[in-house]
């Protein structure tokens, strides 16, 4: 047997009173891999801070309970007294610095996550380091995760796909590292790409690095981790070694209840298009979003329809929504209702009755410091006048709140946002609660047309389905045109009516989702494209 490196006894937390952990005790031995899972909410992201010395838990009134690592009582006050003693941390978030090559963000110092002061320490610190030595040091580190990246190219080009592997390069390049907790590393992956993560995880657990691993694609937990700890409302309910457990039991243990009839809820019942009626439409339309561009891509979207986008990471699936709706510099042109719309100009678009659902919620899905009433109605608010209330003949004019505070309890109730009600500020919601006011938000539009981007990233299994299941009654009930960029191929293809492959930044082919398997791999990989009459073209 080998030795306990972590140990948990009883650990509590509460905020203002609301006790988000509960009793959590748990042991996990050197070199192996723990998973932790648990529904959006449940509590894995603070117990996570609590053991790195995140602030916000000291700004918070502190925890309950004891660590122990390495038989050592230990509290660490910061992130640096965690990172000294030998524990490393992935974020939901990245923290790289886009202006600054591979080779440079591998070789930051962790503690560090002001990107000012990082920007002024490392500047020191080039003035008297070897350059090419941090390049072999750099490419030596990634090399052992397996993966082909240039350490000279700077962060803002890497696809976002890849910026996981220089943040886990960070990590272990660190001397003395005895722990590494990755906090779903692999949501922004596709599955090629997760793959070799979880073979270089592997890797590092061989050579003797501990690693807490959460992750809501369960069938990485069972396939990886030698042992698996489950939270349900902040408490364990299971800790076992994964041998013979199925993805179906730790599904069921996290929700208490049998998430398999969930799942057979998605029926598929598909939209007939009409091909004459064209809501949308973008003609040789480029966007210049790094990691994510897009070049002269031409599509119909039809009204009614839900169309999804897939596409390997990197290759240009979430440039398209994010140009069209201004958030980076697009040319071309696009058209709604056979109207043309201008391009780089946010305001137009939502105003013609667009809306998106961003896939980086944190930066420009919400308002973080604001409740979640505000986050939902707010650009309701704002484009269409929406919650504001009209006196002698529209001269006064005056903010409904009761009437935002009734939409959002409403939201909270159909989407299950876990809250302590709809004044919580959106910065202390979970990660994948806070995707679901962003849904939310979209929602209150009432939008004609909905781009949502990687609606299910990081929202847990039970939930998934209600996500996609919102969406498609959305569409049913209210004739809003979908047009859904994910990711993961098997959830495109349960809700779309058609999907869209993109490679290189352009249409590869546009394909029914019960089409061959095989077919979209092609397209996806760039082996073959579908013209306009539906034949395959070779290109390789
Ligand atoms: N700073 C904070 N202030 C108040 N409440 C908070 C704060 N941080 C987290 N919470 C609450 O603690 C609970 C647990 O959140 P946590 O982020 O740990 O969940 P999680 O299991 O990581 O979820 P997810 O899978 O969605 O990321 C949530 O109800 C959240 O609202």
């Amino acid at each position: 047997m080998k030795d306990e490196l972590l140990r948990l006894e009883n650990v509590g937390k509460d905020f203002n009173g609301n006790q988000v952990l509960k009793d959590v005790s748990f042991t996990l031995e050197e070199g192996k891999i723990l998973g932790l899972v648990g529904e959006n909410g449940a509590g894995k992201s603070t117990l996570m801070n609590i053991l790195f010395g995140m602030n916000v838990i000291a700004e918070t009134g502190g925890y309950e309970g004891n660590i122990y690592l390495n038989g050592e009582k230990v509290e660490f006050d910061n992130p640096v007294e965690a990172l000294n003693a030998g524990i490393g941390m992935v974020h939901q978030e990245f923290s790289l610095i886009p202006g600054f090559t591979v080779a440079e963000n591998v070789l930051l110092n962790m503690e560090i996550t002001k990107s000012s002061v990082i920007s002024k320490i490392l500047g020191k610190r080039l003035e008297t380091v070897d350059l090419p030595k941090i390049r072999k040091s750099a490419a030596s580190v990634i090399d052992t995760l397996g993966v082909q990246l240039g350490t000279d190219t700077l962060v803002s080009e890497v696809p976002v796909g890849y910026k996981q592997f220089i943040e886990i390069a960070r990590e272990i390049r660190r001397e003395k590292v005895k722990l590494i907790i990755l906090d779903e590393p692999t949501a922004v992956l596709t599955e090629s790409e997760a793959e070799i993560l979880l073979k270089s995880m592997r890797r590092l657990a061989d050579s003797g690095v501990s690693i807490i691993f959460i992750s809501h694609r369960l069938r990485e937990i069972t396939s990886i981790c030698d042992s698996i700890v489950v939270l349900r409302d902040g408490a364990v309910v299971v800790e076992r070694p994964t041998k013979d457990v199925s993805v179906h039991q730790i599904a069921k243990w996290m929700v208490g209840r049998d998430v398999d009839k969930e799942e057979n809820k998605a029926v598929k019942s598909f939209n007939t298009i009409n091909k004459e009626d064209v809501i949308f439409e973008t003609k040789n339309l480029w966007v210049d979003m790094p990691g994510e561009v897009v070049k002269d891509l031409s599509l119909k979207v039809y009204r009614g329809e839900i169309l999804g986008i897939g596409g390997l990471a990197g290759q240009g699936k979430l440039g398209i929504p994010n140009g069209i709706m201004g958030l980076f510099e697009a040319g071309g042109e696009i058209y709604f209702e056979n109207k043309p719309i201008p391009l780089n100009n946010t305001f137009e678009v939502l105003k013609n009755g667009l809306a998106f659902v961003s896939e980086d919620r944190r930066g420009v899905g919400l308002l973080l410091d604001e409740p979640i009433d505000w986050n939902i109605g707010f650009n309701a608010m704002q484009v269409h006048n929406r919650f504001i209330k009209s006196y002698l003949g529209g001269i006064i004019k005056w903010r409904d709140d009761k009437a935002m505070r009734k939409c959002a309890q409403d939201y909270i109730k159909a989407l299950e946002i876990k809250c302590t009600g709809e004044r919580q500020l959106a910065r202390n919601l979970s990660g994948g609660n806070q995707q679901k006011v962003c849904l939310a938000k979209a929602f209150a539009m009432n939008p004609k047309l909905l781009f949502v981007s990687e609606p299910t990233r990081g929202i847990d299994v039970g939930a998934k389905e209600l996500v996609l299941d919102a969406l498609r009654k959305y569409n049913k009930e209210n004739g809003t045109t979908i047009v859904i960029v994910s990711s993961e191929l098997e959830e495109l293809r349960s809700i779309s009516d058609r999907v869209v492959v993109v490679c290189e930044g352009k249409v590869f082919g546009i394909l029914p989702p019960d089409a061959d398997a095989t077919d979209f791999g092609l397209l996806m990989s760039g082996e073959c494209q579908i013209n306009e009459e539906g034949e395959k073209v070779w290109l390789r």
